[in-house]
């Protein structure tokens, strides 16, 4: 297997790319840097490159014979998506399609890709499974729903072979504590709260507290990055063994408002969070929580992470060791 990890500098990409690591294939990482880190990628190799850039993809592709793809460049933030369509769409849309086109004409037909709980937008069901409707209620939940139905087709008539994989919330850090998560300006909730007890941010705002849940914060079903990583290998080894195209929901089962999520790092850190109710952002779905039985009967996959306070312990030992993140 020689597989090119396209935004493997990134968050969730760093760590799965450790993953692939051990299964002996080699990995190559493809990323323009835009927010991944290179000190994120210690023993893989790199390039450094865009999805728009075709030559370089393509030189990419033939100079370290790769047959397989794992796609995780993209923007993924909800809040900006929604004042900033016009990136999203560029990025997200335009730069897969790209990909595509350069992978397709090189005969590279297998590929891994982040898709998003965000594709469901406001589920009616508390549980989500992989066949409900999907109304994404943010221009990113937009652009990846856009890009899974484009690889539909061209699964249909062009013999690309995929596996979409719809994460809820990535969350927490290698036990090595040597990567994790380090988005700069950091938006998401665990980093933040982290972050706000060691002192390194503001209050925490908590975006909206009349929402339709047990205490009016939203819920979301959060999922260890090691976690997500171990889906990719499973689903990479999948394809090379003949499975068809498929989709597929990665999540914990289990969901969270945002102050249970506070509590959780209070008990964990033994400090309190300083916090206050900020209005809702826009764009955010009240629940968001994963049925993922289709890829635990399908492709095996078991999740080791199951407790909250464990996931968070993770990513505390890592905000703990690098304050500043990778700059630090
Ligand atoms: N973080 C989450 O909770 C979450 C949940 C669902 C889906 N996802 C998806 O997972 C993927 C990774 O997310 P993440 O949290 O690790 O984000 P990240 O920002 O840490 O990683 C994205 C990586 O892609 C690179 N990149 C972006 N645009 C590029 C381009 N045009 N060319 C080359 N490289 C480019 C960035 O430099 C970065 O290293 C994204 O596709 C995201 O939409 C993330
Ligand atoms: O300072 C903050 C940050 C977040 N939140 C809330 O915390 C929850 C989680 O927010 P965040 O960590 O920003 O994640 P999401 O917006 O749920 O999106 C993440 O999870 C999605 C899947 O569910 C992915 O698709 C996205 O890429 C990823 O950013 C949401 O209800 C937010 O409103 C706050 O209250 N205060």
């Amino acid at each position: 297997m020689n597989i090119l990890v396209t935004g493997g500098a990134g968050y969730i990409g760093s760590h799965t790319v450790r993953l692939l690591e051990k299964t002996g294939g080699k990995v190559v990482v493809y990323d323009n840097l835009v927010t991944g880190h290179k000190e994120a990628i210690k023993n893989s190799l790199f390039v450094e490159g865009d999805i728009f850039d075709s030559e370089k993809l393509t030189d990419t592709l033939k100079r370290f014979d790769i047959s397989s793809v794992v796609h995780f460049a993209a923007y993924s933030l909800v809040g900006v998506s929604m004042v900033n369509p016009r990136e999203y769409y560029h990025n997200n849309v335009v730069g897969t399609l790209n990909l595509l086109d350069v992978m397709l004409a090189n005969g590279v037909n297998k590929l891994v890709f982040s898709s998003t709980a965000a594709v469901y937008g406001e589920p009616e069901t508390s549980l989500i499974t992989e066949e409900i409707a999907k109304n994404p209620t943010n221009v990113y939940g937009r652009t990846k729903l856009i890009m899974e139905n484009v690889m539909a087709d061209y699964s249909r008539t062009y013999g690309l072979n995929y596996i979409a994989l719809r994460y809820f919330n990535a969350c927490g850090a290698d036990v090595a504590g040597d990567i994790g998560e380090d988005h700069q300006p950091e938006t998401h909730l665990i980093p933040l709260v982290l972050k706000a007890c060691l002192g390194k941010t503001d209050k925490l705002k908590i975006f909206g507290e009349d929402y339709p849940t047990t205490d009016g914060t939203c819920v979301r079903d959060y999922i260890h990055v090691n976690d997500l990583g171990q889906a990719h290998v499973l689903a990479l080894k999948a394809l090379y063994n003949g499975h068809g195209s498929a989709v597929y929901n990665l999540g914990n089962g289990n969901g969270f408002t945002v102050k249970e999520v506070i509590e959780a790092a209070e008990a964990v850190t033994g400090l309190t969070v300083p916090k206050e109710i900020a209005p809702r952002r826009a764009g955010d779905p009240a629940i968001l929580v994963a049925g993922s039985q289709k890829i635990r009967q399908e492709l095996g996959w078991q999740p080791e992470y199951t407790d909250i306070n464990k996931i968070i312990e993770t990513a505390w030992h890592w905000h703990q060791q690098n304050p500043d993140g990778f700059a630090g």
